[in-house]
């Protein structure tokens, strides 16, 4: 894996598992640093690396990525750039994932949001890692037993809720998406859609604020991604992070300066809004980066 392949088609995946005469599940150990060679820590220069199989055979890529000029929290861990990248390709659930270090307790918690997470079978693939006694023997663990007394979902919301990786649609509608009045170009419109688009797939069940986010890049190419939360409030990831999981992992590997312009979509007097995080971030990491904000409902 030379060149940036942050989604793997399954056919493909079982071809490369047979060429090195291991299973599917095995090989996501071996894809595990190349991916690390993607991640974009330029604060810490600690490059981490997660490899996911979910249920479509699909193998994901999640990768870290830090700020520079930003508080650390604005940070996105491997395993949030690899829930991200599962919700983007409609990924139903994630089932086996190797990681490079062991998953820090805010990951841990994040990956709360997958149905039956406890039952997620994890490989920490660093030497350094002791043999696990609950380890199976190929090396994976439930992620149960690494955070075991959970704090989830179900401590606050109902059973049959849709959660993180699970088909949404929010409803919600700007009053004239279309409107190119008020100077708004071609391409604002159609960010303006892509970020209603992404908006209305957010989940957001403790605050019910849902946001999208769109950018284009220099070539005009868009990209989206859209606010998820935590049952824990504090790991959720901005729309403006899951955007940018989608410029890295299809972007070609550019700068941000590349991005030029951007929408977030997000409900008029929300108790959690995004616009002025969004505006920071985006502010920071590309400066002539054009920002606009569209209220829905
Ligand atoms: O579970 C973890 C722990 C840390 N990191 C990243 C965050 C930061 O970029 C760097 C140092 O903590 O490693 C992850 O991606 N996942
Ligand atoms: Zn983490």
């Amino acid at each position: 894996m030379d060149k940036p392949n942050f989604v793997t088609r399954p056919e493909e995946a079982e071809s490369a598992a047979k060429q090195l005469g291991v299973s599917v599940v095995q090989l996501l150990h071996s894809l595990v640093k190349p991916a690390q060679s993607f991640a974009r820590p330029p604060i810490s220069k600690f490059h981490v690396g997660a490899v996911g199989l979910g249920s479509s055979g699909r193998i994901f890529l999640g990768v870290n990525v830090e700020f520079p000029g930003l508080p650390l929290h604005h940070s996105i861990h491997a395993e949030q750039f690899l829930i991200t990248n599962l919700t983007l390709n409609g990924e139903r659930q994630l089932r086996f994932f190797a990681v490079s270090d062991a998953p820090c307790g805010h990951c841990r918690q994040f990956l709360q949001e997958i149905r039956d997470a406890p039952e997620i079978r994890v490989l920490i693939t660093d030497p350094k890692t002791a043999a696990d006694p609950d380890a199976d023997s190929d090396g994976f663990l439930r992620l149960g037993s690494i955070l075991p007394h959970r704090f989830g979902p179900e401590d606050l919301l109902g059973k049959d809720l849709p959660l993180i990786l699970d088909h949404r649609d929010n409803s919600l509608t700007i009053s004239d998406p279309d409107s190119i009045s008020n100077g708004n170009t071609d391409i604002t419109s159609e960010l303006k859609r892509t970020a209603l688009a992404a908006a209305n797939r957010s989940y957001s069940p403790y605050s019910s604020c849902q946001s999208g986010v769109a950018l284009v890049d220099c070539d005009g190419k868009v990209y989206r991604g859209w606010y998820m939360e935590s049952a824990a409030y504090n790991p959720s990831l901005g729309p403006v992070q899951a955007a940018l999981v989608d410029y890295i992992a299809n972007g070609g590997g550019g700068g941000y300066e590349r991005i030029i312009g951007a929408v977030l979509v997000e409900k008029e007097n929300a108790v959690v809004r995004q616009e002025l995080t969004a505006r920071l971030l985006l502010q920071t990491i590309s400066p002539k980066c054009e920002f606009n904000v569209f209220h829905c409902r």
